[in-house]
């Protein structure tokens, strides 16, 4: 058994808790997901990353593309103890859960085949521009598949091979793949939804009320847990909501 302080993860540093689907190769075509996305699939990942946000206030901002999902804790957490294990396997079973649970509510007329599982890990980032580069790292993993993917299966429906698609894509641009899907497919990239392009996030929003009447008018803020789509490179998004992370500095 790990003694408990070597389980601990650095003090006053962001937690990045990452979970990934296993399998989930498998589990698509089992469930005869969409290709290359499932709307279905893509919110039922987005409302089970909701589904842990609700239950852990800790966690102040999630970003999700695919099967995996990253949950950022907040520096000054002291969740568990701040324990590793705990942590990963609290969001892991969490995650899980709520994915069959919520099943029947994206699926109506399909049946879960098997239960499906989910692998975590916990990295630490002192850094706020260092986690800020982690996310971007991942949203431009997902623009890249993205792209990718949206070839290849435009490739196949088509009518080519899989390994003849993959062939001819191997080693090519972004500005190639771009062309490819305007002047083969008719596809302009830009106009696929932004969650296929860029992924979805969840976060405590603010949003602004009115409260009172007459002259007593008030403005009230509360936060409100919301799954959006869109740009989280650059500095942007974090200048726009800078209360999400708490980084005021080098904006
Ligand atoms: N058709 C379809 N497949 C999806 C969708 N989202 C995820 N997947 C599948 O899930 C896979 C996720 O990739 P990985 O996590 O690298 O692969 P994995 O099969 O889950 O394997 P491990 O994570 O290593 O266990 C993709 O390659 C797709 O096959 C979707 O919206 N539609
Ligand atoms: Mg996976």
């Amino acid at each position: 058994m790990a003694l408990p302080w070597r389980d601990r993860l650095l003090p006053l540093t962001w937690i990045v808790i990452r979970i990934d689907g296993r399998s989930f190769h498998r589990f698509a075509e089992v469930h005869d997901f969409q290709k290359p996305n499932d709307i279905d699939a893509l919110n039922l990942m987005n409302e089970c990353a909701k589904a842990v946000m609700e239950d852990l206030p800790d966690i102040v901002f999630a970003y999700g593309v695919s099967d995996e999902y990253s949950f950022v804790i907040r520096k000054e957490s002291t969740l568990y103890g701040r324990r590793s294990s705990k942590l990963v396997s609290v969001i892991v079973s969490l995650f899980a859960a709520s994915y069959v649970f919520k099943w029947q509510t994206f699926f109506p007329d399909k049946k879960l085949q098997y239960p499906p599982a989910f692998d975590g890990r916990a990295v630490c980032y002192p850094e706020d521009s260092v986690l800020r580069d982690y996310l971007s790292w991942r949203q431009v993993d997902c623009h890249i598949n993205n792209q990718y993917n949206t070839c290849l299966w435009s490739m196949i429906k088509a009518g080519k091979s899989k390994d003849c698609a993959n062939n001819e894509l191997k080693g090519t641009r972004a500005d190639f793949k771009n062309e490819m899907l305007f002047k083969q497919f008719g596809i302009n990239y830009n106009d696929l939804p932004a969650m296929f392009r860029k992924g979805s996030y969840v976060f405590r929003k603010k949003v602004q009320s009115n409260s009172g009447g007459g002259t007593q008018v008030s403005k009230k803020s509360s936060f409100v847990l919301t799954i959006e789509h869109g740009d989280i490179i650059g500095d942007t998004f974090w200048k726009e909501n800078p209360y999400i992370l708490g980084i005021k500095e080098n904006l």
